[in-house]
């Protein structure tokens, strides 16, 4: 996942956009970009690292306007290490545009040569992004062939652009001189939202926080497959482009990805954070009785709204046992195996009286690869517990995942192909209790009754889209660079039930 953020004002944006990014920078810690434009021409500054080090004054100067988008990637193809990669990207024709995406296309190589070969467009980046942008603007010359650019031609790209690009999309463009675009793939895996602010700004933003943190009112979300553009007036016109559209949200956004304080799809990320705690209280009970639990203790950030509403319904004390460094960024977020392990341990540090004697239950929103578990668990053992269960306020991970989230193989995920007692042993605590897949979907679907299905197939391995072949899984993670270190490029693990063999 990524943030992505756009503008349309009567007043200078750059100010605007940078404190958006700021308040979605939990969304990607890799790369930031902003691009404005003013008089048609484009301003852009781009750079890897995180929102405050990549813009200085004097590149927040450099981006006039009263209309622009932003995003801070965490990548998720392509190459991790590549200032090139760092979004927005931009093409010149046709009318300029630049464009930023959250999400991942899973049939980006074969786009890539349909391109090449029968539209004779150049990219220049192994980024799957770079390909929506120029699929997108082929689009967009064939619906316009010449002529004045109206939200009718606009609409017929998007059209076009859903029956070519397969994956997870949440788009924010700009067509210079011309008005921001966004729009959402059919299944509506990645969020989007838009919101106004008193003086007539709108803003689409990848989490309500990003509204609400710069003085908008959240109006609505973007639909699964709907595309709205805001002309440079700020008049908005919209239409749903794809035949099809299912809103399947991507069910680890509530899990883990998203801020708390944001309202994905209609869902408090808060509430349902709180409600996986409630189920999770349940599970625990069949394993360990209560009275065999001295405290419950949180593993910061994500997992405490859960371990809160748990250790409520347990009537169990709830302590804060580990205290985060932070000036240290999210761990499961950051490109390789070595950094991660190494950033739990200077992320977090025990309350060594919280734990002695104790038998804790420590709780955490998911175990992905185990890093911080084990680590974790660890911590707590040398700062004297007694004993150290574990619970998981989501399911086992245990399948990849292809829609934006940097999971791609099934072999560095803990649980994949391995029991609850096998991750229990490797993890090395007492007891180890996992939230149930059907439990977590109710618990969080029971918040909004409009939603069909959710993407969990990191938890399920059912892909949403319908056409992901393990073929395609191994493909999407061949030309990933800057990731693990280790383990990634075996692929001979992969199982995935509802994959169709190639
Ligand atoms: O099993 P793992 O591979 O270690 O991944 C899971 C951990 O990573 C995330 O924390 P992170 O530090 O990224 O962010 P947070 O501070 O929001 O919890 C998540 O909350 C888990 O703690
Ligand atoms: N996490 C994301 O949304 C990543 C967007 C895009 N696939 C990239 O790697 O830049
Ligand atoms: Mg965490």
């Amino acid at each position: 996942m990524c943030g992505i953020v756009g503008v349309v004002s009567n007043a200078p944006v750059n100010q605007l956009i940078y404190d958006a990014l700021l308040l979605l920078q939990h969304r990607g810690q890799d790369a930031a970009g902003i691009v404005t434009q003013q008089e048609r021409k484009f301003f852009m500054h781009k750079a890897k690292g995180m929102v405050r080090d990549v813009f200085r004054t004097r590149n927040m100067r450099a981006l006039p306007g009263d209309v622009g988008l932003g995003q801070v990637r965490y990548p998720t193809a392509g190459n991790a290490y590549s200032e090139e990669e760092a979004q927005p990207f931009y093409v010149n024709a046709p009318f300029g545009i630049v464009l930023v995406h959250n999400g991942n296309l899973t049939n980006a190589k074969a786009l890539r040569s349909e391109l090449f070969s029968t539209d004779h467009r150049h990219t220049n980046t192994d980024s799957d992004s770079e390909v929506l942008l120029n699929v997108f603007a082929h689009e967009l010359e064939r619906a316009t062939r010449g002529l004045p650019l109206q939200s009718e031609e606009v609409f017929a790209a998007v059209r076009a652009v859903h029956k070519r690009v397969k994956g997870s999309y949440a788009v924010i463009a700009l067509i210079a001189g011309h008005g921001l675009l966004a729009f959402r793939d059919p299944h509506g895996i990645r969020p989007l939202a838009m919101g106004r602010s008193a003086d007539g700004t709108v803003m689409v933003a990848s989490e309500s926080v990003a509204l609400e943190g710069t003085g908008h009112v959240f109006e609505r979300n973007i639909n699964p497959g709907e595309a709205v553009f805001i002309d440079l007036k700020g008049q908005i016109h919209s239409q749903q482009c794809a035949e099809n559209p299912k809103l399947n949200p991507c069910i680890f956004e509530f899990v883990y990805l998203a801020r708390p304080d944001s309202v994905l799809d209609n869902i408090s990320v808060y509430q349902a954070r709180l409600n996986l705690g409630e189920t999770l209280a349940k599970r625990v009970v069949s394993t360990v009785p209560p009275n065999e639990i001295d405290v419950v203790i949180p593993i910061p950030e994500s997992s405490r709204p859960s371990a809160t509403q748990l250790a409520h319904l347990l009537g169990l004390p709830y302590r804060e046992g580990f205290v985060k460094n932070r000036y240290v960024g999210r761990t499961f977020i950051m490109p390789g195996q070595g950094v991660r392990k190494k950033s739990v341990r200077q992320k977090l540090n025990v309350i060594a009286s919280e734990f002695k004697g104790r038998n804790v239950l420590l709780v955490d929103d998911s175990i992905v690869r185990g890093t911080t578990s084990r680590e974790i668990v660890q911590m707590a053992r040398d700062a004297g517990a007694n004993k150290v269960y574990m619970a998981s306020a989501a399911p086992p991970v245990r399948y990849p995942n292809v829609y934006g989230i940097d999971m791609p193989t099934s072999t560095e995920l803990v649980a994949h192909g391995r029991t609850v007692e096998e991750v229990r042993q490797i993890i090395g605590c007492d007891a180890l209790i996992y939230q149930d897949v059907d439990a977590m979907k109710a618990a969080i679907g029971s918040l909004n009754s409009g939603i069909t299905g959710f993407d969990a197939s990191c938890f399920d391995g059912v892909y949403v889209t319908g056409d992901i072949t393990s073929d395609d899984i191994v493909r999407l993670n061949e030309n990933r660079v800057g990731q693990d270190e280790a383990g990634d490029t075996d692929t001979s693990r992969l199982a995935l039930p509802n994959a169709q063999e190639a």
